[in-house]
């Protein structure tokens, strides 16, 4: 094979890997943009041709690295980062960022990019992998609180009013407000999740890009008091402007507006455009109703759709699940039953020993916690002692779930007290 017919090769392969692959030289000037990459940034074959890697990737964080790994020449590794690209969709990708140096001494700074967008989506919404649009139906909503709550939520949609969603972390927020979507008379466009809890830029360009086309969409910004003041008064004055729209607005918060207000999280302007009607989704502790329909809902899906045989709890794993105060809310329950299931073959019950170690674990500390036992790592016999690592995991486990109560489940603040990202802090609660 000739010199030439390698780099063929070498450009056939690059183009059909399914890693994004952007390369560029000193002065910015892109010499390699894969198919991968194009697709991940929404950009047409000819959009990057002879374009400067600043005006194409409008991403300070991909350039700011790209351009550091240009000054260092030391690579930076596993970089996450989540984006609208230029078809308005949202893409998170993890990069490593590399320096290749050529014989003559030249520097060229190559992104590797893998796209993690799916895995990301079902990780938040774990409902979606069935494929049926998020409707009122498939909503778990048994307890009388919750079909209050599924009411309101139906007259929101009949008047096409600006709602506003209250509740912990995993309460289902998110679907209400998707089932508010598929309720409307007159269909909307798209559903369009504003996820507060990332880059504010991309978030306010989003709004700016829909609010003022033709078409009506139905907006829901997820919980809004993780934006800065800032942020929050610009979607006001936006969504002020455009008011006499049909769009629809939805947005959501982890705790009591009044008391957000009071902390400097959530501005009155913004809390006002929602306040029209504001519905209390309660926590799963307070509904515990809705457990047991909830797992049968699950199984039923998992026996439809995965094949297998599984039909309920044993009476003894029923009578933990209906004690324990799911933290997490209904996500936590998901989670949990997402972990016994891949384990589960030919078995029709779950029996008590085949729930994960983490789990028994956090239903024994609230246990010693009821019972006023705070002195849980405590020992006073040889036989008491175990294996360090052991001992050491159970303090790790014991102090996220602390943490995580504390923070009212909710997850990214918990990853954020914990110096810990919020994937890493999710790997963590499925593994333990
Ligand atoms: N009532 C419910 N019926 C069925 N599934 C539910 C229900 N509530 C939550 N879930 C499951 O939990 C997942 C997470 O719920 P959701 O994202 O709507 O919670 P949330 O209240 O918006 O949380 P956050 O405040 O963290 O955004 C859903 O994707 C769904 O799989």
């Amino acid at each position: 094979m000739t010199k030439d017919e390698f780099i063929e090769l070498y450009e056939f392969m690059g183009e059909q890997i399914d890693t994004g692959i952007c390369a560029i030289d000193e002065s910015g000037q892109i010499l390699f943009y894969n198919k991968k990459m194009r697709e991940m940034n929404g950009l047409s074959e000819q959009e990057e041709q002879q374009r400067l890697a600043s005006e194409l990737l409008d991403i300070d964080l991909k350039q700011d690295l790209l351009h550091q790994v240009m000054a260092t020449r030391e690579p930076v590794l596993r970089v996450k980062h989540t984006f609208w690209n230029h078809n308005g969709e949202e893409i998170s990708m993890i990069s490593d960022y590399r320096p290749f140096i050529t014989k003559s001494g030249k520097c060229i700074a190559v992104q590797f990019a893998r796209d993690v967008t799916q895995q990301e989506f079902l990780m938040d919404r774990p409902l979606s992998r069935y494929g049926a649009p998020l409707t009122f139906d498939i909503i778990t909503a048994v307890s009388r609180s919750m079909r209050q709550v599924i009411q309101q939520a139906k007259i929101a949609a009949m008047g096409r009013i600006p709602v506003m969603l209250i509740g912990e972390s995993g309460t289902g927020k998110d679907m209400i407000a998707e089932g508010i979507h598929h309720e409307l008379k007159e269909p909307n466009e798209r559903f369009i999740t504003l996820i507060c809890r990332r880059n504010e830029e991309p978030l306010i360009r989003q709004i700016e890009k829909y609010i003022a086309g033709s078409q009506n969409y139905t907006f829901f910004a997820e919980r809004i008091e993780y934006l800065s003041m800032d942020a929050q008064e610009r979607i006001t004055e936006l969504l002020t402007a455009h008011a006499e729209r049909n769009h629809v607005f939805i947005a959501s918060i982890g705790t009591d507006p009044i008391d957000l207000i009071q902390q400097g999280r959530l501005s009155k302007n913004l809390y006002y455009l929602f306040s029209n009607l504001t519905i209390q989704v309660p926590a799963l502790r307070e509904r515990r109703e809705d457990i047991m329909p909830f797992v049968e809902d699950y199984f039923t899906r998992r026996r439809i759709n995965f094949g297998v045989r599984v039909q309920g709890l044993a009476p003894k794993v029923e009578e933990l699940f209906l004690s324990y105060d799911w933290p997490g809310n209904l996500k936590e329950l998901e989670v949990l039953l997402d972990d016994i299931s891949s384990l589960l073959t030919t078995e029709e019950y779950v029996e008590l020993h085949m729930l994960p170690a983490y789990f028994k674990w956090k239903t024994k500390q609230q246990t010693l916690r009821e019972d006023g036992d705070t002195n849980m790592f405590a020992f006073h016999e040889k036989q008491d002692l175990r294996p360090l690592d052991e001992y050491m995991r159970e303090v790790e486990d014991y102090y996220i779930t602390r943490a995580l109560e504390l923070h009212d489940g909710n997850i990214s603040q918990t990853a954020r007290t914990l110096g810990l990202h919020r994937q890493s802090l999710q790997y963590r609660l499925r593994k333990k």
